[in-house]
């Protein structure tokens, strides 16, 4: 089984639109689709937004579902100047940006007895870069950081960017690559920029969510006929 796990309705729905579903499971308050795709046995959810959904949803996917491998498709905010909005990016890694035990000599996005970065699956990255290369397309990879914020503050942006190296920013892989590590499940995340998280990201969040999930759920179909 494979997961397709996304945190909004928005982000899930032209996914959905590729698949024919062959049952919906309501479960812990969610909802749960199951479908069939180029051979593959899937299993889709939206989590809703945030760490704390994103971590349950994946917990659920893995352990109730039987997931082997999580994909998650999504939008994400740029840090890195040369993502515009619509580009895609892979993440090389999570982290969660507001996770601060600074004041006990921990380091910014540190948890005792755990990690502040969650590598993601290279096989699943290498797909990614093969499938961009037969579509000509142009597919950045970095370091994506999490937390429970939608930031909209290049200064905020410029702390997440210096701190922890990051390319992009968003509200679940954080949490997704954590639960995906200590469950030892291969873990892979696209993101298409939908805001620059800066002054003003709202307007074009609220602007470009649709069309940027659809750039991200069009590749990620793509992947699938290649996994
Ligand atoms: N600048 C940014 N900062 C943090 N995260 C992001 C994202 C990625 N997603 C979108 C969505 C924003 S919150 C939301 C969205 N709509 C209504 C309510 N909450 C949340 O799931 C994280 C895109 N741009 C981001």
């Amino acid at each position: 089984m494979i997961a397709i796990m996304c945190a909004m309705r928005e982000e899930l729905e032209p996914i959905l639109e590729y698949l024919k579903l062959k049952e919906t499971v309501e479960y812990a308050n969610n909802k749960y689709y199951l479908a069939k795709f180029n051979n593959l046995d899937l299993v889709l959810a939206y989590s809703k937004i945030g760490k704390v959904n994103a971590a349950l949803s994946a917990a659920i996917l893995i352990e109730k579902f039987n997931a082997k491998k999580l994909l998650f498709s999504g939008v994400a905010g740029a840090i890195e100047r040369d993502l515009k909005i619509g580009d895609l990016i892979i993440a090389t890694k999570t982290c969660q940006h507001d996770i601060d035990l600074t004041v006990f000599g921990y380091e910014p996005g540190f948890i005792p007895e755990s990690k502040v970065f969650f590598e993601c699956d290279e096989n699943l990255n290498h797909i990614a870069k093969k499938v961009a290369g037969k579509l000509g397309i142009k597919l950045k990879e970095g370091i994506i950081a999490s937390g429970d914020q939608f930031i909209h503050s290049k200064e905020k942006k410029e702390w997440i960017a210096k701190t922890f190296g990051a390319s992009a920013i968003e509200m679940e892989g954080g949490a997704v690559g954590c639960v995906c590590d200590n469950e030892s499940v291969p873990f892979f995340m696209l993101r298409a920029i939908s805001d620059a998280a800066e002054e003003g990201a709202g307007i074009d969040f609220d602007e470009f969510l649709e069309e940027s999930s659809r750039v991200s759920a069009k590749f990620l179909i793509e992947m699938l006929k290649e996994i």
